[in-house]
């Protein structure tokens, strides 16, 4: 007499087209998360949206059933266009393997992450920070010096990725543009500016297809699929490089970096056939494209909402002064938590459900989901709940974090989704948050910042599978946070 609810009983909005369902206005619109926040208030935490040619896609924040997809003992994967179009960037390395591959890789290079390792590397994000002080002091002409913030913070963090880990020097704050850098810019956007029904279709076919025919998708070739394996290639370059520079640098026991984790590791393989080479160069290309633009962008965006909201400059730099501790600074790591909820690199993360099975949801509800299903885990639903976050859950608002009662389970940090969570969670959380932390405070100390003159209409670029910040009305310009900076004395 009791049939449990199950996909079709679920409600969302109608679709206009069968060919492009949903996909087609969730690209095509000027802010990304506008769409799904508006679906989001209508008809709740779980719903239902179409996807290219007729399929079927679950949108969901809700956080009893993100426990579940993301719980490590029973990770739902990643969907089949995530990995396929990744995978032409980095190959094979932690972000696109599953599985066995996946658990293999993880166990190797999870050693090099704990907080008391990392700490090591604070000596680099310091060096690089003083760098970028002397770079921005150096550009500065007294005038109208506003600034594009991506342009200084992607400086930084790809030396700092570089030199942590591979010990490899970028150079970017010495003035050179690496070919890899040159390639990595723009490079979300410029593939997905204005894109056509044919490329959506396209990605969907991807999704839907079994992995033999993917193979073959590789040969056609499209704008996203050529930018894409371009970068992929040049990246391949620099991590040969790095690898026949490393071979030549000394590999010890005792400390457990990047280098040395992957370097005994090569060693090792060739014995007992743990990890190929191509699956270190992989892991390379995978530290600089997962660790790099994410670090940037994020960054670059604190700095955004400091300038909207200068007062906490002033808190902050307060904070500075009387302590050597990024840890012990509340309202330092309340602006990178609240920065990070607003403004969350991947606001979405495609999984694809393994079996048929059954997802808990809030309030004792269950919803019976078929093997295959497409899920949209939505992280920038997830991260305004104002069920979670309290009813100013869309405003910019540190001070939220000091509130103890804030409930939370999900999320490697602060309760977020915006580091994913469970098995396949963000192994450079602790890194990025550290890095964060160093760039920031010697900014702080050094420069005031503050919006252009008039003012500038900052958009979330619905790319994938990042949002790059643009100026309203000029994404073709790429990642832009313009910024007026002042020299503190
Ligand atoms: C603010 C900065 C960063 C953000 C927002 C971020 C976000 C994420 C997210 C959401 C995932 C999960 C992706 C998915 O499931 O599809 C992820 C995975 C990953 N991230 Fe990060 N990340 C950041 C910085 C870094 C840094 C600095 C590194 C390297 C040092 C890094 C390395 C990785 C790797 C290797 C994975 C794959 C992990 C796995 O599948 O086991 N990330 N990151």
């Amino acid at each position: 007499w009791f049939k449990r609810p199950s996909v079709k009983h679920v409600k969302g909005p109608p679709s206009a087209s069968f060919w492009l369902g949903h996909e087609g206005v969730l690209r095509g619109q000027d802010n990304a998360g506008d769409l799904e926040m508006k679906w989001c208030r209508e008809y709740g935490t779980v719903y239902r949206i179409a996807g290219c040619l007729g399929q079927s896609v679950l949108v969901v924040c809700d956080p009893k059933a993100l426990e579940h997809v993301f719980h490590p003992s029973r990770p739902y994967p990643k969907s089949k266009d995530t990995l396929f179009l990744i995978d032409l960037i980095i190959g094979k390395g932690l972000v696109t393997v599953d599985n066995d591959n996946h658990h293999r890789q993880r166990k190797i290079l999870n050693p090099a992450f704990p907080s008391a390792q990392l700490r090591k590397y604070q000596v680099i994000f310091q060096q690089c920070s003083d760098k970028l002080v002397n770079d921005i002091q150096r550009s500065l002409t007294g005038s109208d010096d506003t600034v594009n913030a991506v342009d200084w913070t992607g400086k930084v963090s790809l030396d700092i990725i570089g030199l942590a880990s591979f010990r490899y020097d970028f150079r970017a704050l010495d003035g050179q543009e690496s070919e890899l850098e040159r390639a990595m810019k723009h490079l979300f956007t410029a593939s997905q500016v204005n894109t056509t029904a044919s490329e959506l279709i396209f990605i969907a076919l991807i999704r839907m297809l079994p992995y033999w025919v993917l193979w073959f998708l590789r040969l056609i070739s499209t704008r996203e699929i050529r930018l894409l394996a371009s970068s992929g290639n040049v990246a391949k370059k620099v991590a040969r490089e790095v690898m026949v520079r490393n071979n030549e640098v000394q590999v010890s026991d005792g400390d457990r970096d990047i280098v040395n984790v992957l370097g005994q590791n090569i060693a090792r393989a060739r014995s007992e056939g743990k990890m190929q080479d191509d699956e270190v160069e992989a892991q390379l290309m995978t530290f600089v494209v997962a660790g790099h633009e994410t670090s940037s962008t994020s960054m670059a965006w604190i700095l955004y909402e400091l300038a909207v909201h200068p007062e906490y400059q002033s808190i902050i730099r307060a904070e500075l002064k009387q302590s050597n501790d990024y840890d012990s600074m509340p309202f330092l790591n309340a602006a990178i938590k609240e920065t990070l909820r607003i403004h969350p690199m991947a606001p979405s993360l495609t999984r694809t459900a393994p079996h048929d099975d059954v997802l808990p949801l809030s309030e004792g509800k269950t919803l019976a989901i078929p093997k295959g299903q497409t899920l949209f885990c939505s992280v920038y639903l997830y991260n305004r709940l104002p069920c979670l976050w309290g009813d100013d859950a869309e405003e910019w608002n540190p001070a939220r974090f000091f509130d103890k009662t804030l409930p939370g389970s999900l999320g490697v940090y602060a309760n977020l989704m915006t580091f994913s969570s469970g098995s396949r969670s963000c192994i450079g959380w602790r890194f990025a948050v550290m890095q964060l932390q160093t760039v920031l405070a010697n900014l702080l100390l050094h420069f005031e910042f503050s919006l252009p003159e008039g003012g500038v209409e900052i958009q979330h670029f619905p790319g994938s599978p990042g949002v790059v910040p643009v100026v309203k009305g000029k994404a073709h310009l790429g990642s832009q946070i313009p910024l007026r900076v002042g020299v503190l004395h």
